[in-house]
């Protein structure tokens, strides 16, 4: 590449030290979350220059970039990332706008999940029971009791778009205060899971699973005591963490590895995605039945442990590729 170190004159003179120079477009909170000094310098020192990509400039006017890592809102910046990626095969994107956009809807998200149909392999996987609401509140109850749906259910807003309120979720006890909420929404079963939940951060090849606290188990009885609907703020965030808890081993043990790795290549292929995590939980009572409820694009890396080494290695296998590309050229 063309950001250098030292030039190679092709004639036995010094050989240039190529520099992999990755573009990134990100919010600042998440270029604060994600570009750790720490990171920086861990991979400047393996060759990888990160470069800001000015959005209020043409994209083919900056660079030139090796790689492109991005996740910023809009349509319109979707279009700009998908025409990039056409006039510049050269450069690889992380990752196509369309198969982000599959993220961005709570139902389509879990779709491949319930395609994959992992059944038995080292236990099942499945996606909660559940159904989209897109308008009409008063017959919510009867369109739910309907499809056959159980209380408690977690109302989730349909469109996941990073803003705040697209995580303003709910737990609906009874089934007249459904029609209190606001569609477009996902009415998922609430699957008792013993108050714990794996985040499995997916980097290309590399899997990394976390352990999170979540909402506590619910039994009938509590729910004929409190009908209504709550909110409950984000549960099982990066301050949740549950990895040095003292759990029951029987919550804690994690998924079996064949299983994730089975299903996060799956996924990967499915998705057509190299940078996302899944949120899983086990069934109460169970040892192998597991629930995929969320998948997040490009989540919070920065607190993934060993995110450094793990990203530094992910973007030097494109480094690797593109030298192999030039020598079979050659
Ligand atoms: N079907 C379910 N059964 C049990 N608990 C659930 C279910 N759905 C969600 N939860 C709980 O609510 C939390 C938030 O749900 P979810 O992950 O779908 O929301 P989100 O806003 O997309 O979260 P994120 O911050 O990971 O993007 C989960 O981490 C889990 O603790
Ligand atoms: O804010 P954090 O660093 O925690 O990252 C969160 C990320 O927000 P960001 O993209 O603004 O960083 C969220 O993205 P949006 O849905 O809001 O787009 C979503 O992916 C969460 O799942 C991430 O939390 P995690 O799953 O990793 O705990
Ligand atoms: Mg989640
Ligand atoms: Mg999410």
């Amino acid at each position: 590449m063309r950001i250098k170190g030292k030039n190679f004159d092709g004639e036995g003179g010094e050989e240039e030290e190529q520099k992999l120079v990755v573009g990134y477009a990100l919010t600042l909170k998440k270029k604060k979350s994600f570009l750790q000094p720490e990171f920086e310098r861990l991979a400047c020192k393996k060759g990888i220059l990160f470069v800001a990509i000015d959005v209020n400039l043409p994209l083919s006017d900056q660079g030139p970039f090796d790689i492109i890592l991005h996740k910023l809102l809009g349509k319109e910046w979707g279009d700009i990332v998908e025409d990039y990626r056409q006039t510049h095969p050269e450069v690889i994107v992380i990752d196509p706008p369309y198969a982000i956009q599959h993220l961005h809807n709570r139902q389509s998200m879990l779709q491949d999940v319930v395609d994959l149909n992992l059944s038995d392999f080292h236990g099942r996987v499945g996606v909660p029971k559940q159904m989209v609401i897109v308008k009409d509140t008063l017959s919510i109850p009867d369109e739910v009791a309907k499809a056959g749906l159980k209380l408690p259910l977690v109302a989730k807003p349909l469109v996941v778009d990073g803003s705040a309120k697209s995580h303003e979720l709910f737990l609906a006890c009874d089934w007249s205060s459904l029609s209190e909420l606001e569609p477009p929404l996902v009415l998922q079963e609430f699957v008792n899971h013993d108050g714990i939940l794996f985040k499995i951060y997916i980097v290309g090849d590399a899997i990394k699973v976390v352990r999170r606290f979540s909402l506590s188990n619910v039994n009938q009885c509590q729910l004929a005591k409190v009908p209504g609907i709550f909110p409950f703020p984000r549960v099982s965030s990066a301050a949740a963490s549950a990895d040095d808890a003292d759990l029951d081993p029987r919550v804690a043990e994690l998924p079996p590895r064949p299983l994730l790795e089975r299903l996060s290549k799956e996924l990967r292929h499915r998705l057509g995605l190299r940078l996302f995590n899944i949120d899983m939980i086990r069934e109460h009572g169970t040892r192998d039945i597991f629930y995929v409820i969320d998948i997040n694009y490009f989540p919070g890396y920065g607190k993934m442990p060993d995110y450094e080494v793990i990203f530094t290695d992910f973007l030097l296998t494109f480094k690797k590729k593109k030298y192999r590309a030039i020598s079979c050229e050659d």
